[in-house]
């Protein structure tokens, strides 16, 4: 399937990449907040609009066809890099940076205005948007990688906007199917729960072998 890329990336030519865009897609995030936020005049937006037309003007001129995908080095980290959930290049992105530990994983992460739904809320799309990538990298990190067939989201009650910490685990796996469950937090406990099933799908079962591949 196209969008799984293996390469000899080095580990350096990875960090040069990081370092040579990283920093405007954090830039890009904090314009995100600044267009919900800002109240500047007429005129200093459309002063504002010309820089952000002449930054455009300079990325356009080279650009690769088609999203990022998922590139895995044979030297270096994998690079999910356009990821919406964790790609270090999307500032769509929050972006979670998620900690692998035997048995769970787990990301501790704010997310700012440009995530509301409800006044001051998260919204509910982006709390599953969230775990949905918390329990697949669950599934992915305990060996059993697999696409999304079923997601399940209760939401318990309404998750504040600002600093949070997601966690998810593999419950248990039957066949191709990994059940993976986990849940956002703020300070004060549980706001959102979600289950899952991760599927190994058809065209993969003879990478089965490899799932390293895909964590
Ligand atoms: C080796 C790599 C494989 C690819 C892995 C993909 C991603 C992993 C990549 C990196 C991992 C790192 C991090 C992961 C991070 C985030 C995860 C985000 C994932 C997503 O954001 S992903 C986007 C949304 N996702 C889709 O876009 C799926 C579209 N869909 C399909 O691609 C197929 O529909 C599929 C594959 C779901 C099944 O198709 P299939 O043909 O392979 O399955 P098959 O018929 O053989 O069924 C086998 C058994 O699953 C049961 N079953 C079937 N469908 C089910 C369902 N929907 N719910 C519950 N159970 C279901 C059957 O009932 C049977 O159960 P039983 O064996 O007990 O009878």
């Amino acid at each position: 399937m196209s969008g799984y890329q293996v390469d000899d990336a080095t580990v350096e030519e990875i960090e040069t990449e990081r370092a040579t865009y990283e920093p405007i897609t954090e830039a890009t995030r904090r314009l995100a907040d600044l267009c919900i936020r800002s109240q500047v005049d007429a005129a200093s937006t459309a002063r504002a609009l010309e820089h952000l037309q002449a930054a455009i003007d300079v990325l356009s001129q080279d650009v690769a066809e088609g999203p990022y995908g998922l590139r895995h080095s044979r030297q270096g980290p994998t690079r999910p890099w356009g990821n919406a959930v964790v790609g270090v290049r999307n500032p769509v992105a929050p972006p979670l940076k998620v900690v692998h530990e035997t048995d769970h994983v787990w990301s501790d992460f704010e997310l700012s205005s440009a995530y509301e739904g409800p006044p001051s809320l998260v919204h509910g799309g982006v709390s599953a948007l969230i775990l949905d990538q918390l329990l697949g990298e669950a599934a992915a990190a305990a060996g059993s990688p697999g696409m999304t067939g079923t997601l399940t989201v209760r939401y318990r009650r309404g998750t504040p906007l600002g600093a949070l910490r997601a966690e998810a685990r593999v419950e248990r796996t039957e066949g191709y199917k990994t059940f993976a469950v986990g849940q956002i937090c703020d300070a004060e406990g549980v706001c959102v729960e979600a289950e899952g099933v991760f599927i190994l799908p058809r065209w993969a079962r003879s990478e089965q072998e490899q799932p390293e591949r895909f964590e």
